[in-house]
């Protein structure tokens, strides 16, 4: 899948504003990275993690106009600065992709390793997963994945029946399995995401355990826990379809969120009638972990 990539960059004041109208254009997630390629955070406004002079980065779906979204920034940001305004279209998730090149062998809760072929390791009291990603989402380098991996090692998943929801790889479905789970249900909008999660699945020997599905093909059914790696908006547009997948008494681990779209997506699963607990933060993104009362 392709996306528009929008930015521009502004000051440490207007970041934030600037970062927020992009949200309320639809974007599907926006990032700063520093104009200046300065090396260090300045230590006054470390917390928000935003340069003197910061690049602000959007995607957006494809059928957004990125001329529309230039026009609408320039107008409501008359007189402040904005400045190189860069437009361009990225491919095929190179963007998801990118950090595939470090992946190497990495243990989680001190009981899940994760391991590329021909780096497993074989450590008394862990278990151990290899992972060929191919060209799905999800080794466990990028927070989004190590902290639902880092939830997985360090919960008693024994015997439950669970929903990987965006499974990309196959990562979480196929080591919730190796941590004990009976059965796994594996969706995700992208064929080659689940062509990449039978391939994991078999290639760890979990295959007899494990189906997978469109979202199209996917009948709901409710099951002991759902794990849903996927960006802070579809989230809160599927809140009532993935909050139905979770049975009475189940848990449900949200991942994929910035750390500022947090309150939104817990609001919409608190409406759904989860109790949400605070997030867990990595880097700039965090986990949301909920439960549905009996
Ligand atoms: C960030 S990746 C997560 C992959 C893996 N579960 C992990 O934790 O590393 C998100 C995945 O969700 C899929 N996805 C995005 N929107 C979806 C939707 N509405 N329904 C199902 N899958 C979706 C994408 O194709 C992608 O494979």
């Amino acid at each position: 899948m392709a996306w528009h990539q929008l930015s521009v960059i502004t000051d440490e004041t207007t970041a934030p504003d600037v970062s927020e109208f992009f949200s309320e254009l639809g974007a599907v997630s926006v990032t700063y990275s520093d104009a200046e390629d300065e090396p260090v955070y300045e230590p006054a406004i470390d917390q928000t993690k935003v340069w003197s002079r910061t690049r602000v980065t959007a995607l957006f779906e494809l059928d957004t106009d990125p001329d529309i979204v230039h026009n609408l920034l320039f107008n409501q940001f008359i007189g402040q600065p904005l400045q190189e305004w860069v437009a361009e279209v990225l491919q095929d998730q190179a963007w998801e992709r990118a950090w595939m090149e470090h992946f190497q062998a990495m243990k989680f809760a001190n009981r899940l390793w994760i391991c590329p072929s021909g780096q497993e390791q074989h450590e008394p009291g862990t278990v151990c997963m290899t992972l060929d990603p191919g060209l799905a989402f999800g080794t466990g380098t990028h927070p989004t994945t190590a902290l639902c991996l880092e939830w997985l090692a360090g919960n008693d998943i024994k015997d439950k029946v669970l929903i990987d929801y965006g499974c990309g790889s196959g990562i979480l479905a196929v080591a919730a399995l190796l941590l004990g789970a009976k059965q796994a249900h594996a969706v995700d909008i992208d064929p080659q995401a689940l062509t990449a999660s039978q391939y994991n699945a078999e290639k760890n020997q979990v295959q007899q355990r494990i189906n997978y599905y469109l979202p199209e093909h996917f009948s709901a059914f409710a099951v002991d826990l759902v794990l849903a790696n996927i960006l802070a908006k579809p989230l809160i547009e599927l809140a009532s379809t993935i909050g139905a997948l979770v049975g009475p008494g189940g848990q449900l681990v949200l991942s994929g969120i910035l750390n500022e779209q947090a309150e939104s997506v817990a609001a919409a699963y608190r409406e759904q009638g989860f109790i949400v607990a605070s997030p867990v933060s990595q880097e700039d993104w965090c986990r949301l972990d909920a439960y549905k009362p009996d």
